[in-house]
């Protein structure tokens, strides 16, 4: 039997406020029709649903600030009420929702994210739409994700998917933020997401959006990476999913990489968040990313910050450029004390017997688009 493709749509607040202040439910109306036709076309649908801001601030229908607070307590109001909307709209289709609020420790501690992955799958399964968005009213920074772009390419990841779409309020990345820049021109096809295209993204327009187009290039980044092909398109467009799939509607839509990763690695590169940092000398730059060897002290240059056997950290090149992360099997105090040795003479500096290697290839992921 062949796996049926799945797709992670992400509807931004500025798509289903269609730019008021409040949902716009006819919006939503037609956004879960055509979800039930995509799934009709063979696709399993995921949905990331922004909206349970701008839904508390329409249920309290009164004069409420920005604070941290008073948006967690506008997503606590507004989280029940998005849900009940999207259950009552695919209910009209007889088909059933569920709602998952995440958080980044979900993704982080590799047992919690291998449990949110397999209720994705059961879901998925059973022909439910899970709808998703970030558990805002406990989340604090430090366990954040921040923002849903981020968010929809830990989904994708999650969901094994094979496409994730941005929907938002304009119909791509433009070569300037097009809200003050009329001639800015939209680019269709992003091959790599390199420091001059993220340079052309701004931040949101407004004052509802999180993130603007700086978190979709992140996103679209995160996905790409683990061989999930992105596009960013306009959700107000008629018919836009259906558009979009069929390749007739302009949008930004960015590559894949070709790489294949198994399902730890994709872990590696979208769950936990980097400790430290170590930095390597040209020779072990090639062999990590050229060879799919593992990284050996002697390449070591220096270290940077703290952190724990088993800890994820960077591996940067000379020029500080993040090339790949990995699991250390050395703190960063025996990091130290045998950067730059031969694994011969580690077990001698240490005093005690050590990994011969300080990142081992089934743990390390590159970041470029090379075969590990
Ligand atoms: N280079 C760019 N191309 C397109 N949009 C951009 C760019 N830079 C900044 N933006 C802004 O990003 C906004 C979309 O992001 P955001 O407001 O966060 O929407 P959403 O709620 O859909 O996530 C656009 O309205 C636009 O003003
Ligand atoms: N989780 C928040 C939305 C956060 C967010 O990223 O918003 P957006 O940039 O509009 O997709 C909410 O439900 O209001």
């Amino acid at each position: 039997m062949t796996k049926r493709k799945v797709i992670v749509v992400k509807l931004g607040t500025s798509v289903l406020t269609a730019g008021s202040l409040y949902l716009n439910k006819p919006r939503l109306v037609d956004l879960a029709r055509q979800c039930v036709e995509l799934k009709n076309l063979g696709w399993h649908v995921v949905l990331v649903s922004s909206g349970a801001v701008a839904a508390g601030r329409a249920a309290l229908d009164n004069e409420v600030g920005n604070s941290v607070a008073e948006k967690q307590m506008l997503a606590a109001i507004g989280q029940g009420q998005l849900i009940h909307l999207w259950q009552s709209l695919f209910s009209l289709f007889d088909i059933p929702v569920a709602q998952l609020l995440l958080t980044r420790a979900d993704v982080e501690d590799r047992s919690r994210y291998l449990n949110a992955r397999d209720t994705l799958d059961q879901l998925l399964a059973h022909n439910v739409v899970p709808i998703v968005n970030e558990n805002d009213a406990v989340a604090t920074s430090e366990i954040k994700v921040g923002d849903n772009d981020n968010l929809s390419a830990l989904v994708a990841i999650l969901a094994n998917a094979d496409r994730l779409l941005l929907l938002t309020d304009q119909s791509g990345l433009f070569t300037a933020d097009p809200r003050n820049n009329p001639d800015a021109r939209l680019i269709e096809r992003v091959d790599e997401i390199d420091e001059e295209i993220i340079a052309l993204a701004g931040g949101s327009g407004t004052s509802l959006g999180t993130g603007g187009m700086a978190t979709k290039l992140q996103a679209a980044q995160i996905a790409q990476r683990a061989g999930i092909e992105t596009v960013i398109a306009k959700g107000a467009e008629p018919n836009v999913i259906l558009n979009i799939q069929n390749d007739i509607l302009k949008s930004t839509k960015v590559i894949r990489f070709d790489a294949p990763l198994d399902g730890r690695k994709k872990w590696l590169l979208s769950g936990p968040r980097c400790s430290g940092a170590i930095i390597c000398d040209q020779g072990a730059v090639v062999a990590v990313s050229t060879k799919g060897a593992s990284l050996l002290a002697k390449g070591v240059t220096d270290v940077s910050g703290q952190f724990s056997r088993g800890d994820l950290i960077e591996l940067k090149d000379l020029k500080g450029r993040v090339i790949a992360r990995g699991l250390i099997a050395f703190d960063h105090k025996e990091m130290q004390s045998i950067k730059g040795l031969h694994s011969a003479q580690i077990n001698e500096a240490l005093g005690y017997q050590g990994a011969n290697v300080v990142i081992h290839r089934d743990d390390l992921v590159l970041l470029d688009n090379v075969a590990t």
